[in-house]
């Protein structure tokens, strides 16, 4: 049976563009060259000629098709031996006198005495990559076979040029969809979250954050679980010149160990079983913006070593990566550890301690900041209060600070938007209630009595007006008869002024000018002697 050579270029040619992966396409053709060409092994190349780097991308032999996206080392030999003209198409006898087969020799790839046939491809006019064939032990390609692979310089050429287009998209597509998803992060993370207590508590805090803000030196945030460290963080990326830029968090604590590697420095497809995808690292996400890694503490050793080496060289080396990658990021780091502790103790590298610490800024437990603690759950119920949708704002039951004020909060500022979160969820009506919750008297671990009356009710019991009526006017006679402002009895009952105002003036409880010297404590005198007349509570 005669040879049809139109059938060989038709069937070639689907089965080398028949793909857009190119381990399948480079597959395929092997399987149908191989039984017209002693041909070994074969591996597709591609050449970028704005960069002069050259990218074996796939490589297909009798085991099958596999990606390999290695980078060679030599552009600069590379960039003038392409340009060199009249070598479209060569069969080279011996490995060893090719110009560029010599790392291939060196890494064991390739025979020295293995026959080559090279084919350069071309995308009009460049050249944008090669398709290298290497023969099968002690065999060469005959001319007839050389006429035959040679018909398929276009085919292959065209293959090469869409496979590189698409994995172009595919790569922006992924850069995309992690930067949205990185994107929707940064605005939970930063977007217009108010900070409580930045002229009271916070306020030795806020003044070394405005003060390191604007520079890019690693700031190391101390403090206990829950004092709002990560809040912070997000508010010296705001106020820094990379605000544009993204806020990129880490919880060193939080990643499994299989995957820190590829979730903190990235990995180029193809790096490890799985890896069907490039993927940037979070350091390189958080290019010309701000990574926060948090739980400093709990990073292992070998991590240790690497974020010193991020931060020392400025790059980093995704894994399966032929080349590091630049990185241009703020870091700032937390822990609720003591890191000194843990450098005597040999748990955490000192270098790497002393680059992080350049400013530390410790947070106070909110025990030792109990006046933010008013202002956080007025803040704390209208944010919830909205979030569960409920009709009605309600306002703190009376006596609420007292037991608010009283508990320690070892769980800090977090617990107490929970303790509210709850709250809400049980409260009924306009009154939100915070006892049977739980909360502990400071120091002594003593729940506070839930006083649920089993009498029938007393006949006695004063009409709730007057009891509130009472309550207000002994905020006003701690207050001084102060309403707003920090010290006033708006803030201790937990209420906004003007609705103090007026409940007050609907009640007829006196304050303002009317009330000049009204509530105005005496020096040394505790029999409260200007206490209201009509005061059920005292
Ligand atoms: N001063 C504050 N004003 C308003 N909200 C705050 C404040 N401090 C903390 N929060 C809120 O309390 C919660 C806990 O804060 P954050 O996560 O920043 O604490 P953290 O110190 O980073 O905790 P951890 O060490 O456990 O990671 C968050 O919801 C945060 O928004």
């Amino acid at each position: 049976m005669s040879f049809d050579l139109n059938q060989f270029f038709k069937e070639a040619t689907l089965r080398v563009c028949g793909s857009l992966e190119a381990e399948e396409f480079l597959e395929d053709a092997f399987n149908y060259l191989v039984k017209f060409v002693p041909v070994e092994f074969m591996v597709l190349s591609y050449y970028d000629p704005t960069e002069g780097k050259q990218t074996l991308l796939a490589e297909a032999s009798i085991k099958g098709g596999r990606l390999l996206k290695q980078s060679l080392v030599q552009p600069g030999r590379i960039k003038s031996y392409s340009s060199r003209p009249g070598l479209d198409f060569q069969v080279i006898e011996k490995a060893k006198n090719h110009p560029t087969a010599q790392p291939w020799i060196t890494a064991g790839r390739l025979e020295p005495e293995a026959s080559l046939l090279v084919m350069r491809l071309f995308a009009r006019p460049d050249m944008i990559g090669t398709v290298i064939m290497v023969a099968q032990k002690g065999e060469t390609f005959n001319q007839k076979q050389q006429n035959l692979v040679r018909m398929l310089q276009k085919p292959f050429a065209i293959a090469l040029a869409n496979c590189a287009r698409y994995q172009e998209l595919m790569e922006l597509k992924e850069l995309l969809r992690q930067d949205y998803r990185a994107l929707q992060q940064d605005y939970i993370h930063s977007g217009g979250r108010r900070i409580i207590g930045v002229r009271f508590g916070l306020k030795g805090v806020m003044d070394m954050v405005r003060q390191v803000a604007p520079l890019n030196s690693p700031v190391l945030l101390l403090g206990e679980s829950g004092t709002g460290k990560e809040l912070i963080a997000a508010a010296i990326h705001q106020l820094s010149t990379r605000r544009e830029g993204p806020f990129v968090e880490v919880n060193c604590g939080a990643i499994p160990q299989s995957l820190v590697d590829s979730e903190l420095f990235g990995h180029e497809k193809g790096a490890f079983t799985g890896a069907l995808a490039k993927k940037r690292g979070r350091f390189e996400r958080a290019h010309k913006g701000t990574i926060f890694l948090d739980e400093i503490g709990e990073l292992k050793p070998d991590l240790q070593v690497r974020l010193l080496r991020v931060l020392q060289e400025k790059e980093i080396e995704p894994v399966g990566a032929a080349e590091p990658v630049k990185v241009d990021i703020r870091v700032i780091a937390a822990t609720h550890r003591n890191l000194e502790q843990m450098v005597k103790e040999g748990e955490f590298r000192q270098d790497l301690f002393f680059r992080l610490k350049v400013f530390p800024i410790e947070i106070p437990p909110l025990r030792d900041r109990k006046n933010d603690i008013p202002s956080l759950v007025e803040h704390f119920i209208l944010a919830k209060h909205r979030e569960l949708g409920h009709a009605v704002r309600p306002e703190p039951e009376p006596g609420s600070l007292d037991l608010l004020m009283g508990h320690d909060w070892p769980g800090n500022v977090r617990e107490l938007e929970n303790t509210v979160e709850r709250a809400l969820i049980l409260s009924r009506g306009n009154q939100v209630s915070f006892r049977g919750l739980g909360l502990l008297m400071a120091g002594g671990g003593v729940r506070l009595p839930v006083y649920v009356s089993q009498d029938p009710p007393d006949q006695s019991l004063p009409p709730l007006e007057q009891v509130i009526k009472g309550h207000i006017q002994k905020a006003l006679y701690q207050c001084r008869g102060q309403v707003g402002g920090p010290q006033g009895a708006a803030r201790a009952l937990m209420m906004n002024p003007s609705t103090l105002r007026k409940k007050m003036r609907k009640l007829g409880i006196v304050f303002g000018r009317e009330a000049a010297g009204l509530y105005q404590k005496r020096p040394g005198n505790s029999s409260h002697q200007n206490k209201p007349a009509d005061d059920p509570l005292y």
